[in-house]
C-alpha cells in the first residue's frame, strides 16, 4: 500500500552508524505526503500508546505481517546499465581485453534506441525487484539512449543518478564507440544535465545527472579539464573508475607520473559528490586525499574478484573514516543482487585477512590480518554508506530521510531464509537476512513512500 501520509507499524533494522544495528522492534513510522519519515515512535516511548490510538482512530495505520521486516532500500553505487545483457558472460578475460572485445561492442549497440529501451526496462524492473531503490548508473556515450534510461527510471519510480559516459581518447577507445572530440564529449554531458534539469516529470530531482569520465585511459586531457569545469559550474555528482586493476592503475602513472586519484583531483573531479568505482590500488596518500575531499569509494567485491587483481581493503578504508558504499558493477560482477554483493564483501575481506596460499604457514599467510568485516559493515555499506556517499537523505530509517525501503518476508515459501523462533531474535534475524535472503524474500519496495512492488 502507498504509505504517503500514513503510519507504518512494523519491525525492522537499519544501521544509523557504522558498527551499530538499530533493531526497530514494533515501531510506528510516520510518513509525510511527500514520502519523508517525519517520526519513528518506539514501543517503549512513553506516548507510544496514545499516538498509536490516535493514528488508528484516523484510519492511518498500515501494519506489516508478522515475520516481515523493513530495511532501508539498497543503494547500488556502481552499475553499468548497458552491460546488463552480458551479465554472467566473458568473466575469464583481463579487464583490458574484456573492455575492448566484449564491453565496448555491446555498449556501441545502444545507438539502437529500441534495443536500449528493451535492455534498460528489464534492468530497472529487475533491480527494483531485488530491492535496489537507488542506483548510480553509467549509461553509454549515446544521448538518446541515456535519456531513455532516465525516462524509464522516472516512469518506474526508481531513484537514480545517471551519467552519459565521456570517452574520447582515440588511443584507447574504438572508432565506432567514442565521442568524436572533446567538444562532443562536453556538449553531450551538458545536454544530458540540461535534459534532466528541465524534465517535466523530474521536479523533485528523483533522477540526477552525473558527470562521468569513464576512466582516465579513455579520456583526453581536454575532456578531463572540461568536465572539471562543468562540475564547478553545475555542482553535479561525479563518477569514474579509479585504480581498479594493475593495468588501469599503471596507465595513469605512465601517462602523468601520478595516480588516478591525484589526476582526478588535479582536474577538479574529486569532490564531496564523487564516487570512485573499485579503487583497489589507492596508495596511503590517495586514501588521505579521498578522505580530505570527502569523496567516496564504490566497493565492488564480486567484480574485483574477476577484474581487479586485488581485494579492496574495505576495513582499513572504513576505519580511516572514508565514505564507502557497495556496488554490483553490473556486469563486471555477475550478480545484480546487492545482498549477494554484501555477502561477497564479507567473503573477500575474510580472504584478505587470512591470506590464501595454503603452502604458507598460518603466521606468514597474510600481510593483512585484521582486514575482516562482518555482516554489520556489509549491511552498512549497502544502505547507509551509499546514502552518505551520494550526500542524499537515503539509506536510513530515521526522521528526515526518504521512506525508501524494502519489506523482507522471512516466511516467503519460495524464499531462502529459514528462521527458528527458538534462537533467532533481534540482530540475529538481520544476520540471516543478509546471508540468506533472495529476491523471493523481497515482498514490497517503496520509494519516497510510494509502493512500487
Ligand atoms: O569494471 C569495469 N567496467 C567498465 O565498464 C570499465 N570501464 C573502464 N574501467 C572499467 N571497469
Amino acid at each position: 500500500m502507498d504509505l504517503r501520509g500514513k503510519t507504518l507499524s512494523a519491525s525492522g533494522f537499519h544501521a544509523p552508524e557504522r558498527g551499530r544495528i538499530d533493531v526497530l522492534d514494533d515501531v510506528l513510522f510516520d510518513i509525510s505526503d511527500d514520502g519523508i519519515i517525519t517520526a519513528v515512535h518506539r514501543h517503549g516511548d512513553p506516548n507510544y500508546r496514545t499516538i498509536r490510538e490516535a493514528r488508528d482512530l484516523a484510519g492511518q495505520i498500515v501494519t506489516l505481517p508478522k515475520g516481515t521486516y523493513i530495511l532501508p532500500g539498497f543503494v547500488d553505487l556502481h552499475v553499468h546499465a548497458p552491460q546488463y545483457p552480458q551479465l554472467g558472460a566473458a568473466l575469464d578475460q583481463p579487464l583490458e581485453t574484456w573492455l575492448t572485445q566484449y564491453t565496448f561492442p555491446l555498449e556501441a549497440r545502444y545507438q539502437d534506441l529500441a534495443f536500449a529501451k528493451r535492455a534498460y526496462s528489464l534492468l530497472v524492473e529487475d533491480l527494483l525487484a531485488g530491492g535496489t531503490t537507488t542506483a548510480l548508473y553509467f549509461a553509454t556515450i549515446h544521448q538518446e539512449a541515456t535519456r531513455a534510461l532516465a525516462d524509464i527510471c522516472l516512469e518506474k519510480g526508481q531513484r537514480a543518478l545517471i551519467g552519459k559516459i565521456a570517452m574520447d581518447n582515440p588511443d584507447e577507445c574504438p572508432e565506432d564507440y567514442r565521442d568524436a572530440s572533446p567538444e562532443a564529449a562536453l556538449e553531450g554531458t551538458r545536454d544530458f544535465i540540461d535534459y534532466l534539469r528541465a524534465h517535466p516529470d523530474n521536479a523533485d530531482g528523483r533522477v540526477l545527472p552525473v558527470v562521468t569520465p569513464r576512466f582516465i585511459p579513455s579520456c583526453t586531457d581536454a575532456t578531463l579539464e572540461g568536465l572539471g569545469e562543468i562540475v564547478r559550474r553545475c555542482g553535479c555528482h561525479v563518477q569514474t573508475h579509479c585504480s581498479e586493476s594493475d593495468w588501469a592503475h599503471a596507465y595513469a602513472l605512465k601517462r602523468y607520473g601520478k595516480t588516478d586519484t591525484e589526476m582526478l583531483d588535479h582536474f577538479g573531479l574529486l569532490t564531496r559528490k564523487t564516487v570512485l568505482a573499485h579503487a583497489n590500488f589507492l596508495t596511503d596518500d590517495d586514501m588521505d586525499l579521498v578522505k580530505a575531499r570527502e569523496a567516496a569509494v564504490a566497493h565492488c567485491p564480486l567484480s574485483n574478484a574477476y577484474f581487479a587483481n586485488a581485494v579492496f581493503p574495505l576495513k582499513a578504508a572504513l576505519d580511516k573514516g572514508m565514505h564507502v558504499g557497495l556496488g554490483t558493477d553490473i556486469s563486471g560482477g555477475p550478480s545484480a543482487s546487492m545482498l549477494e554483493n554484501a555477502r561477497s564483501a564479507v567473503l573477500v575481506s575474510r580472504m584478505l585477512d587470512s591470506g590464501t596460499d595454503p603452502k604458507l604457514p598460518a603466521g606468514e599467510r597474510s600481510a593483512n590480518t585484521g582486514s575482516q568485516i562482518d555482516f554489520r559493515d556489509a549491511f552498512y555499506i549497502a544502505t547507509t554508506g551509499g546514502g552518505i556517499a551520494l550526500d542524499l537523505p537515503i539509506g536510513r530509517l530515521e526522521p528526515g530521510f526518504k521512506f525508501d525501503a524494502v519489506a523482507i518476508d522471512t516466511r516467503a515459501d519460495k524464499g531462502t531464509i529459514r528462521l527458528w523462533d527458538e534462537f533467532d531474535t533481534g540482530e540475529a534475524i538481520l544476520q540471516k537476512i543478509v546471508y540468506t535472503a533472495s529476491r523471493a524474500n523481497v515482498s514490497s519496495v517503496w520509494i519516497g513512500g510510494a509502493k512500487l512492488r
